[in-house]
């Protein structure tokens, strides 16, 4: 299986008289973690946006877990979305009412498969992922998500990607509120978290600095022909 595979992507934003992507091939391997750097406005967010299945793509053009996104409608796609991809965004849009342990659960709920690759006790497991993100305190779990710092809640929205072992994590800019210290310590941790859930990687960000916890890194205006 391969975690994902784009070939012959077009994309153009309604309205937009030049097509915002172009992508003859892009593809990731299971397990596998890419670091897509490029500059502001290039496209890079509407990649992953297109990925996630929240922009609509072409039949054929995206393939996640050898499914193709773009086949898929309606509702069956919000479904695949859950089951198979796990997204960490810059803005975190955890339920801000909810605690952060039932931010955690939320891909369970929703997804039959992520609950069975969640173990016996996926409340057990959301609370080891939010330990090994570091945030072990009991009393920071059961905090509702806007009484979180924005370090906490981006550590708590790594953890909801994880859960139920995803095929892919799809993470735009998640660590830009944070200093460079933070930053490694979050990317290193993401890094080695996908590697125990099996989950392959693209991560999203202008630093190139943490590309060294990636098996490789992808100049985003090298891959994206629209400009060519
Ligand atoms: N919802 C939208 N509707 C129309 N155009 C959009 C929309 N979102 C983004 N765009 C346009 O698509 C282009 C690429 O934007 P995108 O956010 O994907 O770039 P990016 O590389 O992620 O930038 P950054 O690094 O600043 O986050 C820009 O010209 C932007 O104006």
């Amino acid at each position: 299986m391969r975690a994902l595979l784009v070939q012959n992507l077009i994309f153009n934003w309604p309205g937009s008289e030049n097509s915002t992507l172009r992508i003859p091939n892009l593809s990731l391997a299971q397990g596998e973690r890419v670091f897509l750097f490029g500059p502001s406005g290039s496209g890079k967010s509407t990649l992953l946006s297109a990925i996630g299945g929240v922009v609509d793509v072409s039949p054929g053009a995206i393939l996640v877990a050898d499914k193709d996104v773009g086949a898929v409608n309606g509702g069956a796609r919000d479904r695949f979305r859950v089951d198979h991809i796990g997204m960490i965004f810059q803005v975190f849009n955890l339920v801000p009412w909810l605690s952060a342990l039932e931010n955690v659960l939320l891909p369970c709920t929703f997804s039959q498969r992520r609950r069975a690759r969640a173990g016996d006790d996926p409340a057990g497991t959301a609370r080891r992922l939010l330990d090994e993100l570091g945030l072990s305190d009991p009393a920071l779990a059961s905090k509702q998500a806007h009484e979180l710092s924005v370090g906490q809640q981006q550590r708590v929205a790594a953890a909801r990607a994880l859960i139920g072992k995803p095929d892919l994590i799809l993470a735009d800019e998640p660590t830009s509120a944070l200093d460079e210290a933070a930053k490694a310590a979050f990317v290193d941790l993401l890094a080695r978290e996908c590697a125990e859930a099996g989950a392959a990687l693209l991560f999203v960000s202008h630093d190139r600095s943490l590309e060294r916890h990636f098996d490789r890194g992808v100049d985003f205006l090298t891959l994206n022909r629209s400009a060519a």
